[in-house]
């Protein structure tokens, strides 16, 4: 097949899905046909659009992993056009899943917002998204009037979750390259306005979706989540080893589940061990942003729709959140050579 051509033999859709006034399909093509299917999506889109009952149409570029180059280092890929608002793509990410990482997200995402930042989350774990039950997001976001769809908005930070966009069925046989061409889409496609952070919780694991959305996206860089088990620890580890392998600045590590403090008798137990997670960030060099407790109140505060960073914001975890996020920031502010003039953060 010659560089270039967009299909793999005839042109193969699958869709179009109509559900709850939101249209998508998708349409498969070469990683190098990707480039030139620009149009036809926007055609698509706008043919999908006009179908009566469709509210939003989402037409997908899906690229067979199998059929892909390899995925190679691109340092200076260029963030999307339409995230120019947005001065800081961060994500939020775990070597494995169950760990805490989207109660991580949304806790440091509400406490950069505690800092005075403008702040968007955008649930990328297409697989497993659980964003909209962290913030209780209900029902469909609406479309603005330049066509593109508006985040929803929750205690003071704009979000968006794959799960609002494509169906979990269709997302469930979808790989790396077509995760990743859903998500720029959704970058693309929602107006997040002006932030000073998007959050992007990540899909947990260390594969080609995972390396895929961080080479597209031009992150600013990237926290990581681990439980303090050895086995967390190695996968933790991977995940690093995969932003470095990009150039993505890992802006900190974060234990979660760190200890138990029994009701009962007040004595706190290491349940998976202590201190593995902040020996492992001296070791691999990058910053440790804190340990969080495994609590019966952030399990239930998250559980409930209201974040112990909204909920008990005075409390110990509110507290906690609010000033790993501030170190977040820092960090950030350090590592950006673009960043011109850092804003002082509220209280500082
Ligand atoms: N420190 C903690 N104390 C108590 N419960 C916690 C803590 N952190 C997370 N949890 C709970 O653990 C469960 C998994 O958390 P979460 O969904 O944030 O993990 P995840 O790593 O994003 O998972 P997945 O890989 O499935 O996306 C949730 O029920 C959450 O409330």
């Amino acid at each position: 097949m010659p560089d270039g051509t967009p299909f793999l033999g005839a042109p193969q859709v699958s869709g179009p899905v109509l559900s709850g006034g939101r249209i998508s399909l998708s349409i498969m093509t070469t990683a190098a046909g990707a480039a030139s299917l620009g149009e036809t999506r926007s055609k698509a889109e706008a043919a999908l659009r006009a179908i009566p009952g469709a509210e939003t149409a989402f037409v997908t570029l899906t690229n067979d992993a199998a059929a892909a180059p390899p995925v190679l280092k691109q340092p200076n890929a260029a963030k999307p056009a339409v995230l120019a608002e947005v001065a800081h793509v961060v994500a939020v990410a775990s070597g494995k899943g169950g760990v805490g990482k989207s109660t991580t997200a949304v806790n440091l995402a509400l406490g950069l917002r505690a800092n005075g930042l403008k702040v968007g989350i955008l649930d990328a774990d297409i697989h497993g998204p659980s964003i909209p039950t962290l913030l209780a997001l209900h029902g469909q976001p609406r479309m603005g009037k330049d066509r593109r769809l508006l985040p929803m908005q929750s205690n003071g930070i704009s979000a968006m979750s794959m799960g609002m966009m494509v169906d979990a069925e269709t997302a469930m046989v979808w790989r790396g390259p077509m995760v990743m061409s859903a998500i720029t889409q959704m970058l693309a496609e929602v107006n997040w306005g002006a932030l000073d952070v998007l959050i992007v919780d990540m899909p947990p694991g260390t594969g080609d979706a995972q390396l895929a959305i961080a080479q597209g996206t031009k992150l600013a860089g990237a926290v990581i989540v681990s439980t303090p088990q050895d086995l967390a620890l190695i996968d933790a580890r991977r995940g690093i080893a995969m932003f470095k392998k990009v150039d993505v600045p890992i802006l900190g590590l974060i234990e979660n589940m760190a200890h138990f403090t029994c009701n009962d008798c007040g004595k706190q137990h290491a349940l998976f061990g202590t201190g593995g997670a902040e020996a492992e960030a001296k070791r691999l060099n990058v910053p440790f942003l804190g340990a969080v407790p495994l609590t019966m109140d952030l399990r239930a505060a998250s559980d409930s729709g209201q974040p112990i960073v909204v909920r008990d914001p005075e409390g110990p975890l509110g507290k906690l959140y609010v000033e790993m996020a501030g170190a977040l920031w820092a960090n950030l502010v350090a590592s950006s050579s673009k960043y011109q003039s850092p804003r002082k953060l509220q209280g500082a």
